[in-house]
C-alpha cells in the first residue's frame, strides 16, 4: 500500500499527527506495536496516573477532610484492586476513543512493530510473526520514550519498579522508596502516600521538581511532608538491590557518606530516554545522538533524510504529551506546505499532585541567570474565599514580570486546579500581556483564578485587594 504519510507510534504526538494529516487530505497510516492505541500517555502514563491520583485524593479527603465538611464516614478502606480496575477501565475507554478517531478519519491502523527497510518503506511485524510492507512519501517517527535507570541498576519490575508497574500494584507498599523527586516521583509518590504507604524520596538535586521555579519545589515539599513523606535531598543513589522481600538502596549523602534505605518497593523515576529500539534507523540513513535522540531541523522537524520527520519524546525538548501534539500538527501542516509555528517557550509544565503545580515561561532562577530585570508578585490561596470554601488553602501564585515593561515573563502556580489555571497565563503571555493588563481584567468571584489576578496586581507594585 502506498501512503502520503505513515506515522510510527500512536501516542498523543503520533495519533494527533495522523488525524491532522488526514484532515489535510493526505492518505495516512499509523503503525503501533501494542494492541491498544494511545502510546505511553493513554496506556501507562498521563491518563492512568491521573485516574489513580484522583482516586487516592478522594480517599485522602474522605479520611482527612470530610469530617470537617460535616460528612461522617465509618470503616473507610482502600480497595486497591478496585482503584486499579477503574483506572484500567478509564484507559480502555480513552484508547477506544483513539480507535474511533482513526476510523472516523479513515486512517489505516497497522498493529505490529515498525522498522525501516529504506527511507520510504516500513516493515510491520505483527505479534504472529506475519510481515507486511508499507510505503509512503513521508514518514513521521513518533515512538516516544521509555523509563531510564541509573548505571548498574536493573529494573526487575518486581520490587524495583518504574511508573508502569506502579500503575498496577497488587498491594499498597509499606515503604516505597522513590528515587528521583521529579514529576513522576512526585505524582506516584503522592498516590501511595495518600493511601497509607510510607514514602521516602531520595533525590540527587537539592530540591524536588528541580527544573521548576524553586518556590514550587519548596511549597510542594511542604505539602508532601504533610502526607508523611520523608525527603533525602542532595543524595546520589548508588545501588539498588532486591533482596527477596525487601529492596535496599544505598546513596551518598551531602557529606560523602554512604547511607542505606530499606523498603518493600523502589520506584525508579530518574527520567525517561527516547525509544528507537528495533526501528532500524540505519536502513533509512538515520542515527541518534549521544542521548539517543533523533536530530531534527529546528524549522521543519525534518530529520537529515528530508521525507522523514520526528516528533515528541524522541527529539529534543520537554517530554510532554502536549508538546508532542503541537509537533504532530506542525509536521502535518509542514508536509502540505503550510508555515505553522510552535512557541516552545510557552509550553506549560504541570505536576498533578494536590495541590497541583503548573508553570509557564521563565523561572526566577532563569531570569536571574540571564540578568533580565524583573519584579515578582505573589498571592497565597489561603487569602481566597473560594479556597477557604473548598478547604484548599495550600499554595501560592507567583508572577514574574519585566521590571520596566511589566510584560509577564513567567507564571508559577502551586494550588488547587493550578493545571487548569495555567491556561490563562499561557494566553496572557502569548499575547504579551503586562501584569497590569491582567490585574485590570474581571475575574469571576469566587474562583481560584482571582489568585492569578491578585499576583499580577502584586507584580505591578499595587497593593493586593484581598490580602
Ligand atoms: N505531569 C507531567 O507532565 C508528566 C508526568 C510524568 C512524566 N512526565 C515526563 O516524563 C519524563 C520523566 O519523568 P521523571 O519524573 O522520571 O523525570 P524528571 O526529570 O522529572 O525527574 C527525575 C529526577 O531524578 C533525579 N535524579 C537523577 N539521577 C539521580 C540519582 N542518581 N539519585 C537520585 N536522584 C536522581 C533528578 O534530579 C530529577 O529530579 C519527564 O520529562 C517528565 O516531564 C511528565
Amino acid at each position: 500500500m502506498q501512503y502520503d504519510v505513515i506515522v510510527i507510534g500512536s501516542g498523543p504526538g503520533g495519533y494527533i499527527c495522523a488525524i491532522r494529516c488526514a484532515q489535510l487530505g493526505l492518505k495516512t497510516a499509523i503503525i503501533e506495536k501494542y494492541k491498544t492505541l494511545g502510546g505511553t500517555c493513554l496506556n501507562v502514563g498521563c491518563i492512568p496516573s491521573k485516574a489513580l491520583l484522583d482516586s487516592s485524593e478522594h480517599y485522602h479527603n474522605a479520611a482527612h477532610s470530610f469530617a470537617e465538611h460535616g460528612i461522617k464516614l465509618e470503616n473507610l478502606q482502600v480497595d486497591l484492586a478496585q482503584m486499579i480496575a477503574r483506572k484500567s477501565e478509564v484507559v480502555s475507554q480513552v484508547c477506544k476513543g483513539v480507535e474511533f478517531l482513526m476510523k472516523k478519519n479513515k486512517i489505516d491502523v497497522y498493529q505490529g512493530k515498525g522498522s525501516f527497510v529504506d527511507k520510504n518503506t516500513v516493515k510491520v511485524t505483527k505479534d504472529s510473526g506475519e510481515i507486511e510492507m508499507v510505503t509512503s512519501k513521508n514518514i513521521v517517527i513518533a515512538t516516544g520514550s521509555k523509563p531510564s535507570s541509573l548505571p548498574g541498576i536493573t529494573i526487575d519490575k518486581q520490587r524495583i519498579i518504574t511508573s508502569t508497574e506502579a500503575l498496577q500494584m497488587k498491594e499498597v507498599p509499606k515503604h516505597l522508596i522513590v528515587i528521583g523527586a521529579g514529576v513522576i516521583g512526585a505524582e506516584l509518590g503522592s498516590v501511595y502516600a495518600r493511601i497509607g504507604a510510607k514514602v521516602s524520596f531520595v533525590e540527587y538535586a537539592s530540591a524536588m521538581i528541580p527544573t521548576m521555579d524553586s518556590t514550587m519545589g519548596k511549597e510542594l515539599q511542604r505539602s508532601m511532608k504533610k502526607l508523611g513523606a520523608d525527603f533525602y535531598l542532595s543524595h546520589k543513589v548508588k545501588t539498588v538491590e532486591n533482596t527477596g522481600d525487601e529492596v535496599v538502596v544505598t546513596a551518598e549523602n551531602p557529606k560523602g557518606e554512604t547511607v542505606t534505605f530499606t523498603g518493600d518497593y523502589c520506584l525508579m523515576s530518574v527520567g525517561r530516554r527516547p525509544f528507537t529500539d528495533g526501528l532500524a534507523l540505519e536502513n533509512a540513513g538515520l542515527t541518534t545522538d549521544a542521548r539517543g535522540k533523533i536530530e531534527v531541523d529546528e524549522h521543519t522537524l525534518q530529520t537529515k533524510v528530508s521525507n522523514i520527520y520526528a516528533i515528541g519524546d524522541v527529539i529534543r525538548g520537554a517530554m510532554l504529551a502536549h508538546k508532542a501534539e503541537e509537533e504532530g500538527v506542525f509536521v502535518a501542516e509542514t508536509i502540505v506546505g503550510q508555515k505553522p509555528h510552535i512557541n516552545y517557550s510557552l509550553i506549560p509544565g504541570v505536576v498533578y499532585t494536590w495541590p497541583e503545580v503548573a508553570s509557564v515561561g521563565s523561572t526566577e532562577e532563569e531570569l536571574k541567570a540571564k540578568g533580565v530585570p524583573y519584579k515578582s508578585g505573589s498571592f497565597p490561596f489561603k487569602a481566597l474565599g473560594r479556597a477557604r470554601a473548598s478547604m484548599d488553602i495550600d499554595g501560592t501564585v507567583k508572577v514574574l514580570a519585566h521590571k520596566e515593561t511589566d510584560e509577564i515573563l513567567g507564571a508559577h502556580i502551586i494550588g488547587p486546579r493550578a493545571a487548569d489555571m495555567i491556561a490563562e497565563a499561557v494566553v496572557a503571555m502569548e499575547y504579551r500581556a503586562s501584569a497590569e493588563d491582567i490585574s485590570r481584567m474581571s475575574h469571576a468571584h469566587p474562583t481560584y483564578t482571582e489568585a492569578f489576578k491578585e499576583a499580577c496586581l502584586a507584580a505591578t507594585g499595587n497593593r493586593a485587594l484581598n490580602a
